[in-house]
């Protein structure tokens, strides 16, 4: 069995994740982390009633009383970082679906997991057919360079844009490299109206109530069009991926960013 921990469990991620782990007969969920959480136990809440697993405040009481394989992460862009390296100093391979790392933060942990021979994932978007979307839009973009990415999320998301519609920005620069897109002469008559600008190909975020996670790739050409779109209308999409990702890490020896590495 696979002994996992889930950090920022009280979300709504992070509890989409915990209840997979639980239902998984490969896993153990050995402790949950948020420092939000007034609870001790698990069992406090009415839905898990039947189970003891400890709840935990800080990462450093985490470690001192469990021993996890692997750490899921799914809290806030702010923390994710110093949780990931905290994971990996403590030997814990990271599972990590929270967003907003940076390049170099991400080629960092790859250095020191290498160093290690410690496995890892880091994946701005878990869904498989998010994957697929990301995958399609570099292998369009060989033919149709010019491209906008429009990236759709609920209203309570914290960063922009995505990391999904970065993921997918840095896949379509690999094959078009750097591409001046629109009118070289436009002018903005409101500040962002294009959007924000990656080796010139604008990304759009879009923030509603009621949407979950979804992105749409356009791309143009003489007199053709032609749009990738993927929707995620529930959280449950996310967990196979998450479940794939955990299994694999035991069997790499360095940290990985995009789940496309895994399938
Ligand atoms: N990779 C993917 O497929 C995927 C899918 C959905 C969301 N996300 C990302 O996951 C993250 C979480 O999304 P969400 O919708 O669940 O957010 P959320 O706001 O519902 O949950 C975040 C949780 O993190 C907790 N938290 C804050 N600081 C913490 C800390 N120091 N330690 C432990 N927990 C802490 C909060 O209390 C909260 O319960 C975001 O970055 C989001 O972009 C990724
Ligand atoms: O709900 C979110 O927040 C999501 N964030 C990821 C991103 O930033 O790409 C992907 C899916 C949902």
């Amino acid at each position: 069995m696979i002994k996992i921990v889930v950090a920022g469990f009280k979300g709504k991620m992070g509890l989409t994740a915990t209840k997979m782990v639980i239902e998984n007969e490969k896993f153990e969920l050995v402790g949950v982390l948020d420092p939000m959480a007034t609870e001790a136990n698990l069992n406090e809440l009415p839905e898990f009633v039947q189970l003891d697993i400890p709840v935990f405040h800080q990462k450093e009481e985490l470690v001192k009383q469990v021993k996890p394989d692997v750490w899921i992460d799914f809290t806030i862009p702010k923390v994710a970082y110093q949780h990931t390296l905290f994971a990996v100093e403590n030997g814990i391979r990271p599972v990590v679906g929270t967003t907003g790392f940076t390049e170099s933060q991400v080629a960092g942990l790859i250095t020191q997991t290498k160093e290690q021979q410690l496995g890892g994932l880091i994946a701005p978007n878990f869904a498989i057919g998010a994957i697929l979307m990301m995958q399609f839009a570099a292998k369009a973009a060989e033919y149709f360079p010019d491209v906008e990415i429009m990236e759709l999320h609920h209203d309570q998301k914290l960063d922009a844009p995505s990391g999904t519609a970065i993921k997918t920005a840095e896949m379509i620069a690999e094959v078009r490299g750097y591409h001046q897109q629109g009118n070289p002469a436009e002018k903005e008559l409101i500040k962002g109206a294009r959007g924000a600008d990656f080796e010139g190909m604008k990304i759009h975020s879009v923030r509603l109530p009621g949407l979950v996670a979804h992105q749409q790739v356009q791309f143009g050409s003489a007199g053709e069009g032609l749009t990738i779109r993927h929707d995620s209308y529930d959280r449950a999409s996310f967990m196979t991926g998450v479940a794939l990702g955990c299994e694999k890490v035991m069997e790499l020896d360095q940290l990985v960013y995009g789940l496309e590495n895994l399938l």
